[in-house]
């Protein structure tokens, strides 16, 4: 078995996914590096969120290699790979899935203190990260008092405020109103540089990921086309067009 390059935070060969014995995944290669923001990209079915499953061990692939720092995660049993997960790996689904009971900042929260920081130290991250994302003034809500968006937000806090190594975000602003998620996307993508995040998002549309409209900055650093489960060489000339960070899929 060969061991993945040096410079690849995650690697993974020759992915297969099936669900009853239907292909999700058919063979993918992919290799993500430190402080990458690398967007996965493809149509409805494709493959995204069952790439980004195997990726970061929450689904066992029925083939293939997934490695993190030169760690397989593909031969690690289940409690090795839940420790793995929630000390190194944050998670963003597109819903926003967040404790009824608790408030915003309590949920945000809720990761560190299940990782032994201190009450206090949790409490001033958590109305750190929620500022970042403009609804510090929401701290003291509970999720049935606050909009879709804020829901998503606060769920997008909770996610980096442990400062995982890599952030998997599967449709990370699918619940967002347009305006909502160029913002939301800009500030995911700037606290990732700052604090040398590596994120592996999805998205539907690779245009959407690109560039940031209002700078022209690169929101991400690299898309990756799946179709049918497998990487597609390139992306459609339509999908490219003024798009200079995903011009290339592969
Ligand atoms: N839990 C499941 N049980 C059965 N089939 C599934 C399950 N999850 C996904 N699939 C199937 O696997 C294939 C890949 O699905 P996946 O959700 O990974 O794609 P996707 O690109 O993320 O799609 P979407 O954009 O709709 O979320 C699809 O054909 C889907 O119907």
């Amino acid at each position: 078995m060969a061991a993945p390059p040096d410079d690849d935070v995650l690697w993974a060969r020759g992915l297969h996914y099936a669900y009853d014995g239907s292909p999700a995944l058919q063979g993918v290669t992919l290799g993500i590096r430190e402080r990458e923001i690398v967007s996965i990209s493809g149509p409805r079915g494709s493959g995204k969120t069952t790439l980004l499953g195997c990726l970061s061990g929450r689904l066992l692939p029925a083939e293939g290699e997934v490695w993190f720092n030169s760690v397989p995660l593909h031969t690690m049993g289940r409690p090795a790979r839940e420790r793995l997960r929630r000390d190194r790996f944050g998670w963003i689904g597109s819903e926003p899935e967040l404790v009824p009971e608790l408030t915003a900042w309590e949920n945000a929260a809720l990761p560190l203190l299940l990782n032994g920081t201190r009450q206090r130290a949790a409490r001033t991250a958590a109305h750190e990260w929620l500022e970042r994302l403009d609804i510090g003034d929401c701290a003291r809500k509970r999720p049935a008092d606050l909009l879709q968006s804020q829901r998503q937000r606060v769920a997008i806090a909770r996610a980096l405020a442990t400062r995982p190594a890599v952030l998997f975000a599967d449709e990370p602003t699918a619940p967002l109103h347009q305006a909502d998620r160029l913002q939301a996307l800009r500030t995911l993508a700037t606290a990732a540089r700052s604090h040398d995040i590596t994120v592996v998002l999805t998205s539907p549309d690779p245009a959407a990921t690109a560039t940031d409209d209002a700078t022209g900055a690169a929101l991400v650093d690299r898309c990756v086309a799946l179709v049918d489960g497998r990487r597609a060489t390139s992306l459609p000339a339509a999908d490219s067009e003024g798009s200079a960070a995903c011009s290339l899929s592969v």
